[in-house]
């Protein structure tokens, strides 16, 4: 069998990057068929029944960072071909091609993944870090009423996350935090900023007070939790999986 891997960092949220993967395809005619789709995390594509391929498979997998996403591809095949004229072939002809092709293809789409993040509307959070608590948040008013959260908000048009962390938790606590590590990104279901349902992400960083105490401006409560009772609380869904990052953090690790 051949193999040939990829990995591609976008800068776009993990539903963009996701979705304009399976829009642009792949680079070669074989058609392939769809096995596996979890969006926005992965998907496998095999060939199908009486392509001429042994076998074929090209699967991705879309990973959160701090800087965008991290998207690993693997393509394995094998022609059928008869031994050495197979191998030749396998190791040879196809592995140039496709990972010529895979270049061209992979630059294509990073820059149309990028382009179309400028459209869609991300949502920022920070979990702000102090003896060992974490500060959550209680949001009142709209579908979320009284459920817990990370302060945070949109980023707005041309304002990189980070700004935008900053400056929601000046508008929204009254204080100066300094982000640190990424803590990781989920899809929020819903319409968020007029756009379609399901297009946006939450990202959480990590962050330490620089200074001040945080005051409810915006929201119902702001609670200092330990770890212990995190999974306890009314959260919003959406955050739900974050927690044991957020354990961790909590833990320095
Ligand atoms: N801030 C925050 N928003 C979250 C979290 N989880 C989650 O699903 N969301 C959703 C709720 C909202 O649909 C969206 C954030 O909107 P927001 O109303 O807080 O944004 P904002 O501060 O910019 O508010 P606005 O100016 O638009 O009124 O993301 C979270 O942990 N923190």
């Amino acid at each position: 069998m051949s193999r040939l891997r990829f990995t591609t960092l976008v800068e776009a949220p993990l539903t963009v990057a996701f979705d304009v993967a399976r829009t642009l395809g792949r680079p070669w005619g074989a058609p392939l068929e769809e096995v596996v789709s979890v969006r926005p995390y992965r998907d496998v594509y095999a060939v199908g029944p009486g392509s001429g391929w042994r076998w074929l498979t090209h699967s991705r997998r879309f990973s959160a960072t701090g800087t965008g996403t991290v998207v690993d591809e693997q393509v394995d095949w094998e022609t059928g071909a008869p031994r050495v004229l197979g191998g030749l072939l396998d190791q040879g002809v196809l592995r140039r091609r496709i990972q010529a092709a895979m270049r061209s293809h992979l630059d294509a789409y990073a820059a149309a993944a990028e382009r179309r993040a400028l459209d869609v509307v991300q949502v920022v959070g920070a979990a702000i870090v102090s003896d060992g608590r974490v500060l959550v948040a209680q949001r009142t008013g709209g579908p979320y009423d009284g459920m817990w959260e990370f302060p945070g908000g949109k980023v707005e048009p041309g304002e990189s996350d980070l700004a935008a962390l900053v400056r929601e938790c000046i508008e929204e606590l009254g204080v100066a935090i300094v982000p640190g590590s990424f803590v990781g990104e989920v899809l929020l279901d819903g319409v968020v900023g007029g756009g379609p349902p399901g297009a946006s992400t939450l990202r959480v960083w990590g962050a330490r007070l620089d200074g001040g105490e945080p005051v409810a401006h915006e929201h119902a409560a702001l609670r200092w939790m330990r770890a212990d009772g995190l999974e306890d609380l009314d959260w919003i869904p959406a955050d739900r999986p974050l927690l044991p990052a957020v354990r961790r953090l909590l833990a320095g690790r």
